[in-house]
């Protein structure tokens, strides 16, 4: 064991109410927006092939040009119970929103820089209504903050030079000003969602970042932060040299999905999504793959059968209009989730070998599982394998709950529920309930003598 100043300071799971409540919300909304949305991955014509909001970033464009955009922020069709409404919708019990990304804009009237939306055309908070909009839709609220800040001075991807090191010590007082300011701004906010803390600069301050952390959670008991916020002291990040989890939750699935239980090592994650291959800020170009409602969908299902949730991000345009194919699949994602919610809102990993029909879930703290099934057998037989002494009492189609389905014991613990050929294309659900049995009926199947 190697010792550690400024590595993790827990071990397991978090066990409070709040990071409990966390653990059950399933399916999340990203909001990526800011002055990237102006352009739309578009500048004097030509589309820019990288992600839009990183934009700035383009040779094609001035960076003086780019912050620029502050004077044409005037979002007139942004309104912010449409945005949490289009979140209730699709059935997402939290919300991710950026209140600054790597281009440094504030979406809020940060006294600490002048480059905010008060000094847009816009001239209003913008944060304030969207956190009390989704709080008024029973939606919690994180907020992204990246630390990399293209726009600020002392900003620097590594500390070489004394003059490095001077402007960045001034960088860092600005990171925790605004930090304050966001917790103080908006007290309802569950958690912070870190972003741009990669470079060696800000991997080379351990020591500050775990103060500030700490501080932070000082100032707002039950804050939830992520893996991907600090750095220990050996440069170590998401992991320690201990290998144990920084923060409250791994934050390192972006745009990818793990596969098997072992990869997420006991650990809370979430997983963040774009629709196309690789957008978070709004994008014209609507091109590539665009994944469908049912890919959303079943990638919500594996999350949470993996004991994680998936987090699908949305980048309204710099109207403030959320797109039109965005809320479609809101709408599609969220009629699925009206009828299927139960085997997505706290659940948690079943602990059960996977089958090739899909994924099951497991209710915290009950006896139902359920079957989220993608993949029909053309049999209509779909194998089920549970633990010793755990044996079914009913199961049923969660959409027609009163007819029973046919359980057939085919093995030790291994049973087949039948259910013909339903019709359709959507994926949908078996609940298992089940209890454990005491009795050890004799044990009819013998192992083969190899
Ligand atoms: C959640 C996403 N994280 C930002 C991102 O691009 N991270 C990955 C990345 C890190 C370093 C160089 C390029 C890209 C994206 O802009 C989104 O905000």
């Amino acid at each position: 064991k190697i010792e550690l100043k400024h590595g993790s300071h827990r071990i397991g799971k978090r066990t409070d109410e709040v990071m409990q409540k966390w653990r059950g919300y399933g399916l999340g909304q990203f909001i990526h927006w800011g002055l990237y949305a102006i352009p739309g991955g578009e500048w004097n014509g030509k589309q820019y092939n990288g992600a839009a909001e990183w934009i700035r970033s383009w040779n094609g464009i001035p960076k003086s040009t780019y912050d620029s955009l502050i004077y044409k922020f005037n979002p007139v069709n942004f309104n912010a119970d449409e945005w949490a409404t289009t979140a209730k919708q699709m059935g997402a019990k939290y919300v991710t929103i950026t209140t600054k990304h790597h281009d440094g804009f504030c979406l809020w009237p940060s006294k600490y820089t002048s480059y905010t939306v008060a000094n847009s055309p816009w001239k209003k908070d913008i944060m304030k209504p969207l956190v009390d909009a989704y709080d008024k839709a029973g939606i919690d609220v994180i907020l992204y903050f990246s630390v990399m800040d293209w726009n600020h001075p002392g900003w620097r991807y590594d500390i070489k030079t004394k003059e490095d090191s001077v402007a960045f010590e001034g960088f860092k007082q600005f990171t925790r000003n605004q930090l304050i300011e966001l917790l103080t701004m908006y007290p309802t906010a569950k958690g912070l969602w870190f972003d741009g803390t990669w470079d060696k600069s800000w991997v080379k301050q351990a020591e500050f970042a775990d103060q500030l952390e700490t501080e932070m959670r000082k100032l707002r008991p039950g804050l939830i932060i992520g893996s991907r916020f600090r750095a220990d002291e050996k440069g170590k990040r998401h992991f320690d040299a201990n290998n144990v989890l920084m923060g409250d939750y791994e934050q390192g699935w972006e745009r990818k999905l793990p596969n098997k239980i072992e990869d997420v090592h006991g650990n809370d994650w979430d997983c963040v999504m774009t629709v196309p291959e690789n957008q978070w800020g709004y994008n014209k170009a609507w091109k590539g793959h665009i994944k469908t409602a049912n890919e959303l969908i079943e990638m919500t299902a594996k999350s949470v059968s993996l004991g994680g949730n998936f987090v699908l991000n949305f980048g309204p345009q710099g109207d403030g209009a959320i797109r039109k194919e965005e809320k479609q699949l809101a709408t599609q994602i969220g009629n699925w989730m009206k009828i299927n919610k139960e085997a997505i809102y706290n659940c948690q990993y079943a602990g059960l070998e996977k089958q090739d029909w899909g994924y099951f879930t497991k209710k915290t703290g009950g006896n139902k599982l359920y079957m989220v099934v993608f993949n029909a057998p053309v049999s209509g037989a779909y194998r089920v394998k549970l633990p010793a002494k755990m044996g079914i009492t009913k199961a049923y189609a969660l959409a027609t709950p009163t007819q029973s389905l046919s359980t057939e014991e085919i093995h030790t613990n291994e049973y087949f529920i039948h259910l013909k050929k339903q019709g359709g294309d959507q994926p949908f659900v078996i609940v298992l309930e089940t209890k454990n049995s005491s009795d050890n009926s004799g044990n009819v199947y013998d192992k083969a003598k190899t």
